[in-house]
């Protein structure tokens, strides 16, 4: 089993990712694809009139503020626009792909992180009502009776609370939890860059191999900035679960989940 992730940032090649996916999912390879969407989302909030806003918290992480309509908007694209893209790449590829969120079937549960705390002006503030929160727990039984059955699952946050609410959660950390509940033998996480940049946004900065009982030393986390930080801590989350290796590779080349096999990219082992 793989667990591949594609971001959903710009310049992803959907294309590339779905005709790859297919030609490895018909040649025996057991996957799960999981997918992101933030600059879509991004686009649609302002065109709704909800601009994103973003929330940096006192470790340095940052999170979008997902207040309901944000929620609403975060749900349209990932679980809409997006991930039908890509369902229908992969059945225009012959493949029978079935499309979920984390909600559907509990397939990836956490807690609600109603209050959060974050930073303005170097002040440490809390806002209230956001539908955010880390997943704590992957429910593989209805994965199971896809794959069984034969379908190629597709899947994108939001995540379901222990109280059952939609929320707003981290699809690189999701999906380091599958690859481990899965035993995968690889987590994916393939986005708009060419792997781990010891010097962002330099790509000839491309750091090769981590070996995995270093992977969350500061030296790799202070060179990921922003969102990236997410996608080491993800990388962190699946060699402590055994998973084999983790790959930060690149979605817009052409045959983008290959040449991560293979060893393109920054590979975590
Ligand atoms: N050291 C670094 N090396 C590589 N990328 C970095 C680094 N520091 C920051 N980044 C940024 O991290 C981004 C990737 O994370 P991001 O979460 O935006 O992508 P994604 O996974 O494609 O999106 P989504 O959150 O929608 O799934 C890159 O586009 C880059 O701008």
């Amino acid at each position: 089993m793989i667990v591949v992730k594609v971001g959903g940032s710009e310049g992803i090649n959907y294309e590339a990712v779905a005709k790859d996916a297919a030609s490895l999912w018909k040649s025996g390879q057991k996957l799960i694809l999981v997918h992101g969407g933030s600059s879509e989302t991004n686009k649609i909030a302002e065109a709704l009139g909800h601009p994103p806003q973003f929330l940096t918290h006192p470790g340095g992480l940052t999170s979008r503020l997902t207040d309901r309509k944000t929620l609403e908007i975060f749900e349209m694209v990932y679980c809409g626009l997006v991930n039908k893209r890509i369902v229908e790449l992969l059945q225009k590829e012959g493949v029978n792909a079935v499309g979920l969120s984390g909600l559907d079937g509990r397939i990836f549960e956490g807690k609600r992180k109603d209050a959060v705390k974050y930073i303005e002006n170097g002040k440490i503030k809390i806002h209230r009502g956001d539908y955010t929160g880390s997943v704590e727990k992957v429910n593989t039984a209805l994965l199971t009776l896809l794959l069984e059955a034969g379908y190629l699952p597709v899947l994108t946050p939001p995540a379901v609370s222990y109280q059952g609410e939609a929320i707003n959660t981290d699809g690189d950390t999701a999906a380091a939890l599958l690859a481990t509940a899965f035993k995968a033998e690889a987590l994916l996480l393939l986005s708009n860059i060419p792997g781990l940049l010891a010097n962002f946004p330099d790509e000839s900065s491309l750091i090769r191999e981590i070996p995995a009982a270093r992977v969350g030393d500061p030296q790799y986390m202070s060179v990921a900035q922003g969102r990236m930080k997410k996608k080491v801590l993800g990388a962190v989350e699946a060699v402590q679960g055994g998973v084999g290796r983790v790959v930060f590779g690149d979605a817009r080349i052409e045959q983008p989940i290959s040449a991560a096999l293979a060893g393109a990219g920054t590979v975590v082992r």
